[in-house]
């Protein structure tokens, strides 16, 4: 059966909205149960009483300023942010439209309200989403720049590891005051190369020498310590730029020090140290001349490190023995 007019009348009182009808004069002509409920004041309260009161104060000039204005002007308004006041309770934001209609000659306004507070809180949890969003880009953003910073620091750690391990080993090979290689790197290097002569088998020269200072002791006692310091640090200085490039120079002890040369027959070893001999003669030392003795040897079929290095310990004795400044060859 179809409804009759009558029966809407009660579907008008519990619309979803909330549902105003203002006279001429402004006042509330009638207010239908929706609206009644969300102010928490019985309808018949609300009759005749200013429709402004509906709203809270600061509504009310948004309502007589603005809609009220706007419906005199077109005969309509829409979507009004207003808020009505709730009776013991907060306030409710609500969309506010008005339809101003003619009846019997009067025009009334129809106002029309939706609550907006889910819109509300909606807009909020947005806005604070967004600012969740940003604080999260932001510590993001710190977290890597912060990791940059960690790599960067750990690639310059390892820059130093490395340039600090480079220096440690050259350190363990080398002679602090010349700055030639050490005993221990002399020794490792002569048992690499006569490793090598016993896997070749083939015919092989090595020739090592031992040289010694001559009277050293004097220089020291009578210039000091310094002076004989810098001697040697000539000294060494001389040998690297005598010898040849394959050859080594190193200081094995205070005033002693060790040549080897790979691919050296004993002939040419035995020139090469004539050569040196007379070079540290003649060199012009200050403040007095020096000289050295040297005992050569070369590498033997059977030779172990320790018979080559007591031949040469053996030549380097017999040169010093028949006078010094000289070479002795075994
Ligand atoms: N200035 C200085 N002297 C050193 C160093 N190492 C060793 N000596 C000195 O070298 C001298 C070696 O003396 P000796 O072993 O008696 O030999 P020598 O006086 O050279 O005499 P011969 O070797 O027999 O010709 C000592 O006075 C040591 O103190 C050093 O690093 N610097």
């Amino acid at each position: 059966m179809r409804p009759r007019a009558a029966d809407f009348a009660r579907w008008w009182h519990h619309a979803p909205s909330g549902q105003v009808i203002v006279d001429e004069q402004g006042l509330i002509l009638q207010a239908n149960q929706t609206i009644s409920d969300w102010m928490a004041l019985p309808v018949s309260y609300l009759y005749n009483r200013p429709a402004s009161e509906l709203f809270t104060p600061e509504a009310r000039m948004l309502y007589l300023g603005l809609l009220a204005y706007r419906v005199a002007e077109d005969g309509a308004a829409d979507e009004v942010h207003l808020t009505l006041r709730v009776e013991g309770d907060a306030p409710l934001p609500v969309l506010c439209s008005a339809r101003q209609m003619t009846h019997q000659s009067a025009d009334l306004v129809l106002l029309s309200m939706l609550p907006i507070a889910r819109k509300d809180s909606l807009e909020r949890e947005l806005i604070q989403a967004r600012q969740e969003a940003q604080l999260a880009l932001e510590e993001k953003n710190a977290v890597i720049a912060e990791l940059k910073s960690v790599r960067s620091a750990l690639e310059s750690q390892r820059e130093e590891l490395k340039s600090l391990t480079m220096r440690l080993g050259h350190e363990a090979r080398s002679d602090a005051l010349t700055g030639l290689p050490n005993r221990r790197h002399f020794d490792s290097v002569l048992q690499q190369l006569l490793l090598t002569l016993a896997v070749n088998r083939g015919p092989a020269s090595l020739s090592v020498a031992l040289l010694d200072v001559d009277h050293f002791k004097p220089v020291n006692d009578q210039y000091g310590h310094a002076v004989g310091d810098r001697v040697l640090q000539q000294l060494a200085q001389l040998l690297s730029s005598q010898l040849r490039g394959r050859d080594l120079a190193a200081r094995i002890g205070g005033e002693e020090f060790a040549l080897l040369m790979p691919d050296t027959s004993h002939a040419e070893a035995s020139v090469a140290m004539d050569r040196l001999r007379r070079a540290i003669e003649i060199y012009p030392w200050q403040p007095v001349p020096i000289t050295v003795s040297i005992g050569l040897t070369s590498f033997r079929a059977g030779d172990t490190q320790d018979s080559l290095m007591a031949r040469a310990d053996a030549a380097l004795y017999s040169a010093k023995h028949q006078g010094r400044n000289r070479v002795a060859k075994r």
